[in-house]
């Protein structure tokens, strides 16, 4: 035992749910859990197959993306991470994924509209899609600006990442997150969920009516309101 066990177990059971949720396939995708009193996270490690993961194998790093323990690579996406960890203070869990649906959204560079009640029972909002990066951004590391691509798109949405806990990136796929990396695997699930619905609803009538304002808050509280155990 470690004083890194207790994350190092949670981000391998959680990352052992995406491929269980058909999230992902091969080595897409990535999962990492966060403990803040240490200020670091597990994660897992790069191009290791899911049926290859152990606890032990999950790669011990801090906010600023240095590795703290382990001795394989640690995900490509875990400047992301990093980043997002240090900027959003509520979050102890982050996802990324290239569901198939969701990333087609997100390479389409649409936000996903709220069509209905299971869209507006996770968030109020449409599912943002950050605009991809500008020649400058290029120019840095791609994961360390996709951070700051998902922060900026929440910022200037007007969006709070505490009510919107999924992300896709432009030309490139989905990320959520959540107070726990099981509940950020659930926002994950959720997510490419949602992104079929409305790829559907499209494909069915181009022109569907978005649900009414008037529903969309009420459906979001009937959910998330007091004692409610969606806001855990
Ligand atoms: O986004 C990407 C590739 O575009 C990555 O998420 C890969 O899908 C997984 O990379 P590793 O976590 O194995 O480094």
């Amino acid at each position: 035992m470690s004083k890194y066990t207790h994350i190092q177990q949670a981000a391998y059971e959680a990352n052992m749910q995406l491929p269980k949720l058909n999230l992902v396939i091969f080595t897409f995708g990535n999962v990492s859990a966060a403990d803040r009193d240490l200020g670091v996270f597990a994660i897992k490690p790069s191009g290791v197959p899911y049926e290859d993961l152990t606890p032990a194998k999950m790669v011990i790093v801090d906010f600023e993306g240095k590795i703290v323990d382990g001795n394989l690579r640690p995900s490509s996406d875990t400047l992301t991470h990093a980043v997002l960890y240090k900027h959003w203070d509520k979050i102890n869990g982050i996802v990324h994924t290239h569901s198939t649906y969701a990333t087609a959204w997100a390479q389409a560079q649409r936000d996903i509209p709220i069509f209905g009640t299971t869209h507006a029972d996770y968030t109020t909002n449409d599912i943002p899609c950050a605009p991809p990066m500008d020649d400058e951004m290029i120019k840095g590391d791609y994961e360390y600006q996709t951070g700051f691509q998902i922060m900026n798109c929440f910022k200037d949405k007007g969006l709070s990442y505490e009510e919107t806990e999924m992300v896709l990136v432009g030309n490139h796929a989905p990320f959520s997150w959540g107070k726990t990396a099981a509940k950020a695997v659930y926002n994950s699930a959720v997510c490419e969920a949602v992104a079929k619905m409305a790829f559907l609803t499209e494909q069915i009538r181009h022109d569907s009516p978005r649900l009414k304002d008037s529903l969309i808050q009420k459906h979001f509280e009937r959910k998330h309101g007091p004692n409610s155990y969606y806001g855990q």
